[in-house]
């Protein structure tokens, strides 16, 4: 990790700095060249990308029922146990974001009210590049069946033998899930954007991913898509002081550098004394660790940084935005309640990120790259559509009917007040 100590303000925003913003431009251009092809030769591109990127050869881009059938028995019976939990703190947690809203009659005889509605096609990308996420299934798939949702589509890289891992498999049964499509990488996100002869296209498509997804599934809202938010390599931002383990500390910064080479973690502290036992404790553990390679590659980006009071360390977080944010400190809650830019939020020191990563019950789909400034992570809402509804009565057009009126003339739209006073017209005609 590169340390910094006391760095001055003016310093700050090349120590925010994203590790991989200085690609964003090839790898966009390469996924606009997968996207197009994808869109003009459908199948037969999924298959030579799933060759050339993921080393497998596909006849059936289609998960057969022969083989979700059979993926249980490949599952260990303490994992699918452990899943099932999972499963179900996902559930109640996620149970609690359904609202019903209350029918409100702004003026006498004018009601208005609002519904939640499934969106209707729903994509859900599942990594599998140098991991197979099935805990991003449970995250997605999950809000996806409570919102009811009709129509699931899974999908996921192949594995070089042309299959899907088994736990995907066994997850995806688990939530109900039939339609799922070996594909990976931009090709995958553009197939659910536009449809090919095996994948149906989609309204909305969710799920983390490595740049070339996440740059993809930019790209699709350019086709008419929606998609859930930008989450790109994972991130995790540790405020610890005095009072933090620092072997607590270096393992929640290993667990988000081990995702990948373009993961990022810093750690802030404002304890001299801590900063250097992390650090080392970091390169003790790295040793330990068969993915050091990846999470070496990412630490080389890292940052360690010492500033001088909670207040400024919470600061800098907040300029940062990091996917998830943990609170290593004696009080916790008085440095939570001033967060305003984070996805996720770890408080304690016995509150490890990880958890949050498969079992606690929150979604770990969060925003990447500082748009935790502006987006919130997955949830119930996410996969509904809030349509509002009005009724107006006789005794509600004539009081609401004149200021519309006068708006109208205002704005020189006439075609818009003359909607309403033919109605008005009409009552009294009628009276
Ligand atoms: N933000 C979140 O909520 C969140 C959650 C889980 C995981 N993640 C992140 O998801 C990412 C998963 O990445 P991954 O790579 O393991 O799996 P992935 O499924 O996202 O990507 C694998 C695919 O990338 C494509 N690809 C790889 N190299 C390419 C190249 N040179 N050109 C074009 N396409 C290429 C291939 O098609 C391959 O199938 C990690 O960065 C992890 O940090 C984020
Ligand atoms: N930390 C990832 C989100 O950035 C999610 C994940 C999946 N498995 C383990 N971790
Ligand atoms: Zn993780």
């Amino acid at each position: 990790m590169q340390v910094f100590q006391y760095p001055v303000s003016a310093e700050w925003p090349a120590l925010q700095q994203r590790a991989a913003a200085g690609e964003a431009r090839q790898v966009e251009e390469r996924v606009r060249q997968i996207f197009d092809d994808v869109r003009q030769r459908g199948d037969e591109a999924l298959r030579q990308y799933a060759a050339e990127l993921d080393g497998a050869t596909l006849t059936e881009l289609r998960v057969t029922p022969e083989e979700l059938a059979a993926a249980e028995a490949q599952v260990p019976a303490e994992l699918q146990t452990a899943i099932r939990q999972a499963h179900a703190n996902l559930w109640k947690f996620h149970a609690t974001q359904r609202t019903e809203e209350p029918r409100v009659e702004t003026m006498p005889g004018v009601t208005c009210w609002r519904k939640s509605v499934p969106v209707q096609r729903v994509g859900l990308y599942i990594p599998g590049g140098s991991a197979p996420l099935f805990s991003t299934l449970l995250m997605l798939g999950v809000p996806a069946r409570l919102a009811a949702c009709p129509e699931v589509v899974l999908t996921t890289p192949p594995q070089k033998d042309g299959s899907v891992n088994p736990v995907i498999l066994f997850t995806a049964q688990l939530l109900g899930i039939q339609t799922i499509v070996k594909a990976g990488g931009a090709q995958a996100v553009a197939a659910l954007a536009g449809g090919t002869e095996s994948v149906p296209a989609v309204d909305k498509i969710f799920g983390p991913g490595n740049r070339y997804v996440t740059a993809a599934k930019q790209l699709a809202t350019q086709h008419g898509v929606a998609i859930d938010m930008p989450a790109g390599p994972s991130e995790v931002l540790v405020i610890a002081d005095r009072t933090a383990n620092p072997a607590f500390v270096a393992a929640d910064l290993l667990s988000q550098a081990e995702h990948g080479p373009d993961s990022q973690v810093l750690l802030l502290t404002d304890s001299v004394e801590l900063l250097p036992l992390v650090t080392a404790e970091v390169e003790r553990q790295l040793a330990e660790l068969p993915r050091r390679d990846v999470a070496a590659r990412a630490l080389a980006e890292s940052r360690a940084i010492l500033l001088r009071t909670p207040e400024e360390m919470l600061f800098f977080s907040n300029q940062y935005a990091p996917e998830h944010l943990i609170l290593s400190v004696q009080d916790p809650e008085a440095l939570a309640g001033g967060v305003t830019s984070a996805g996720s939020v770890f408080l304690g020191h016995l509150t490890p990120e990880a958890a949050g990563d498969y079992a606690s019950g929150t979604n770990h789909t969060l925003p990447t790259g500082g748009y935790a400034r502006n987006y919130s992570g997955v949830s119930l809402d996410s996969f509904l559509k809030k349509i509002t509804f009005q009724r107006i009565t006789p005794e509600g057009l004539l009081h609401v009917g004149p200021v519309v009126e006068t708006m109208a003339e205002a704005e020189g739209l006439h075609a818009h007040a003359r909607a309403v006073t033919l109605r008005l017209e009409s009552i009294s005609v009628n009276r």
